[in-house]
């Protein structure tokens, strides 16, 4: 559980563009944050320069009153986890789920090389693991990822982000690739590791009910800020239509 604090962060492009115009978010150890906004609003920018991926231009990031505004990327990566929408994103399609696992138990070591005998030691927790998931995915340990089914890759890829109990989890619109389904599945799913590890969690998505029914915030952005910060009181309160009022 990780308390996060943006002040007054900005990005700005070299065409002066400002992409993030001096946004402030204060995030409490444990809200799952679900995060609304047009296309081009500012959300997966929000998220890049969480992960250190784009560098503020001004203002600061601090991680549990830690400054992280200068971190790397790779370094932030130890505190900080992020599943994307593209199921090809979060996994190596050549490596099996046993070596993805492996992999990703290696997060935040320097040496990010697993040996064979850790994954034969490791085979009965991968499994258990899988299984808990529930899409049979303990079935495919041996299984090379880009083999696997959309909504399978996905379930690895949380699986992946939160099995070292991040002290952040992002989740960048990671169910818009899977069919209707596959992507209620996968939010049950998303549902109970917040619940269990307790994680503090802010999760983008198009999907207004997804938006409304997850979580114990809502935040709307545009242009780059934050035009409605909703709290649990509110958001209890809140109906799609007032949601629609704000595209
Ligand atoms: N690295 C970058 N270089 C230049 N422009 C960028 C960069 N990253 C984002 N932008 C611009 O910033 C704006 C916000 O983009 P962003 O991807 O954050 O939007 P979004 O809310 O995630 O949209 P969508 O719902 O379409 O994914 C867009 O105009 C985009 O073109």
């Amino acid at each position: 559980m990780a308390q996060l604090e943006l002040k007054q962060a900005s990005i700005e492009l070299d065409n002066s563009l400002k992409i993030m115009d001096q946004l402030s978010l204060s995030v409490a150890p444990g809200d799952f944050i679900t995060i609304l906004g047009g296309n081009g609003a500012g959300k997966s920018t929000l998220f890049n320069a969480i992960t250190g991926n784009l560098r503020l231009t001004e203002g600061i990031i601090e991680l549990n009153k830690t400054n992280i505004t200068q971190l790397s990327e790779e370094k932030r990566a130890t505190y900080i986890a992020r599943v994307f929408q593209d199921p090809k994103n979060g996994t190596a399609p050549r490596m099996t789920v046993a070596e993805n696992l492996a992999l990703a138990m290696k997060r935040g070591e320097k040496r990010k090389i697993f040996k064979r005998r850790e994954i034969k030691s490791n085979r009965d927790y991968f499994h258990d693991l899988c299984a808990s998931i529930g899409n049979g995915l303990e079935n495919h340990l041996d299984t090379p990822t880009g083999n696997l089914s959309g909504g399978q890759r996905q379930a690895l890829s949380l699986l992946m982000a939160t099995m070292k109990d991040p002290d952040l989890l992002l989740l960048d619109e990671h169910t818009a690739a899977l069919d209707p389904k596959t992507a209620k599945q996968l939010m049950s799913l998303t549902q109970k590791f917040v619940t269990k590890k307790n994680l503090t969690c802010l999760m983008i998505t198009h999907h207004m009910e997804d938006a409304l029914n997850f979580g114990n915030r809502l935040i709307v952005l545009e242009k780059g800020c934050i035009k409605k910060d909703f709290n649990q009181e509110e958001k209890a309160k809140l109906q799609l239509e007032d949601l629609l009022r704000f595209f």
